[in-house]
């Protein structure tokens, strides 16, 4: 992230003031059209009789060192692109570009030796710790794997990971369940991290904690990227983590981006309305934004299935900008500034790319709502209503469309619900997918299908002992460690 820092320094010093210098990191992962439908199966056949579309045609790039954040609302996508592009599942459609090397279609023979260099981290820190391995046992899981063997030993790199990540290399020969989450997840990292990746996908790596724990957590992160040049790509479903350590952010909306840019190019005028919903969430704590007027926006209605997705713009059932334009045409993600592309016919804080569109699609009318923070303040149903909602910045005035910026003046719920026919969706992959994540305690060492990333996978290769009954140790192992800040450094600062 420093890196980041002085590549934003030198390039403002070389390039005319407004356009921020275009990275020139080498590309480290390129992923192009990418697409993963999960087939939907019914009847004694088990014919397919439709697909979730968790990812359904995404572009992006990530830079060697830089920090990609993904966000976007429970269901669209997040998860699945992550796993996609670690490759631990099979895209449907696409490419994946490690290096320059196309990995898309590797076997999982030919992922082997990329398996050191991209690693993930789980949300659960809980599931994804063997609770029957030691530690030392799962930190060095990967050097087993891989048949690495470090310089001094095996052991002796793990208690230095350990060191690392700021445990004790005293705890190597505990169970993961002596340790608090913030702790364990510090375990999940150092495990990630054994084999120096080149990239690491963390997938919501601070949500299961407590919101005290997670700043240490992000700001290790940090740390270890700067000492160990990391390139992270990290999947969150608010912009309050990401914005913190991000470079770049992309916004996913029903498993499509609709808006990718720099951070403070999307902090400061985000260009897609769902982005400036998502923001509106974020809260402020800027004392000196704190007087200024703000009002949150409400999105109303659930976010549309994945199996049949609305036509044209996905979020055009929820915007209170939406035209017929956006029922009948997909606006593709292009770059509307330099270093921000949006997907978007009614752009914020830019100009119309429609302005003979002007009639208000009759929904868009109800879309959305937006609620000064007085009212909020004042009205307690009001501010139970807007649970799950934000505050928004003071709208900069939007240049086009000025009749349908006033009829956004209306509310929305946020954060709805995935789709429920998603439960249908193909049982076995669905499993996969699980197996993935969860930490099960396997009956018995298992012969290792392949050095995949992942962990219980990984650990549950292992051929330990197993210690007969939970061992009795004193519960939490030790306070936290070392006193990190409390609040997670803004990236770059
Ligand atoms: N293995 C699977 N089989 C079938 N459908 C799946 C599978 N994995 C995910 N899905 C569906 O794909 C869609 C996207 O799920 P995904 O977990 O990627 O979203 P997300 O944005 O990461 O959500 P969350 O933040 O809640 O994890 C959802 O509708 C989900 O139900």
């Amino acid at each position: 992230m420093s890196e980041t820092k002085k590549t934003d320094t030198a390039a403002k010093a070389a390039v005319p003031e407004q356009a921020s210098a275009p990275d020139e990191r080498e590309v480290l992962l390129k992923v192009e059209n990418l697409t993963k439908h999960f087939p939907i199966k019914k009847g004694i056949l088990r014919r397919q009789v439709g697909a979730v579309k968790a990812v359904d045609g995404i572009d992006f790039e990530v830079r060697k060192g830089e920090t990609l954040g993904v966000v976007g609302e429970s269901g669209c996508g997040k998860s699945t692109m992550g796993r996609v592009i670690t490759r631990l599942q099979d895209p449907t459609g696409g490419s994946i570009s490690f290096e320059g090397q196309d990995i898309t279609r590797l076997s999982t023979g030919e992922m082997r030796p990329l398996r050191r260099d991209i690693q993930m981290i789980f949300q659960d820190p809980y599931g994804s710790l063997n609770p029957r391995h030691t530690i030392g046992s799962i930190v060095s899981a990967p050097f087993r794997l891989q048949g690495v063997e470090p310089e001094g030993g095996v052991k002796k790199e793990v208690q230095r990971l350990l060191e690392l990540v700021g445990l004790s290399p005293e705890h190597y020969n505990r169970y993961p369940h002596e340790f608090s989450g913030g702790q364990r997840q510090r375990i999940g990292i150092a495990r990630a991290l054994a084999l120096k990746p080149k990239l690491v996908v963390a997938d919501e790596p601070v949500s299961a904690l407590d919101v005290s724990i997670q700043a240490q957590v992000v700001n290790l992160m940090d740390d270890l990227q700067q000492e160990l040049g990391l390139t992270y790509v990290i999947i969150a479903h608010d912009l309050s983590v990401v914005r913190h350590v991000s470079d770049r952010i992309a916004v996913m909306y029903l498993g499509k981006i609709v808006e990718l840019a720099d951070r403070n190019a999307l902090y400061e005028a985000p260009m897609h309305p769902y982005t400036k919903a998502l923001m509106s969430a974020v809260p402020v704590p800027d004392t000196k934004r704190r007087g200024q007027k703000s009002e949150r926006i409400l999105l109303r209605g659930d976010v549309p299935s994945p199996i049949a997705p609305p036509s044209g713009c996905r979020f055009h059932t929820r915007c209170w900008k939406a035209t017929e334009i956006c029922r009948t045409t997909e606006p593709q993600l292009v770059e509307l500034k330099l270093g921000q592309r949006v997907a978007c016919h009614h752009p914020e804080n830019f100009a119309d790319q429609a302005p003979q569109d002007t009639v208000l699609l009759s929904a868009a009318k109800e879309a959305s709502e937006l609620v000064p923070d007085e009212v909020l303040a004042g009205e307690p149903e009001a501010a139970a209503k807007s649970e799950a909602v934000t505050e928004t910045l003071p709208e900069p005035a939007t240049d086009a469309k000025p009749e349908a910026a006033a009829e956004s003046e209306s509310a929305t719920d946020a954060k709805p619900e995935p789709a429920a026919e998603e439960t249908e969706a193909e049982p076995e992959a669905k499993s996969e997918a699980e197996k993935e994540t969860s930490p099960e305690p396997e009956p018995e060492p298992e012969p290792e299908p392949e050095p995949e990333p992942e962990p219980e996978a990984a650990a549950e290769s292992e051929p330990e002992p197993e210690p007969a009954a939970e061992p009795e140790a004193e519960p939490a192992a030790e306070p936290e460690p070392e006193a990190a800040p409390k609040s997670p450094k803004p990236k770059g600062k």
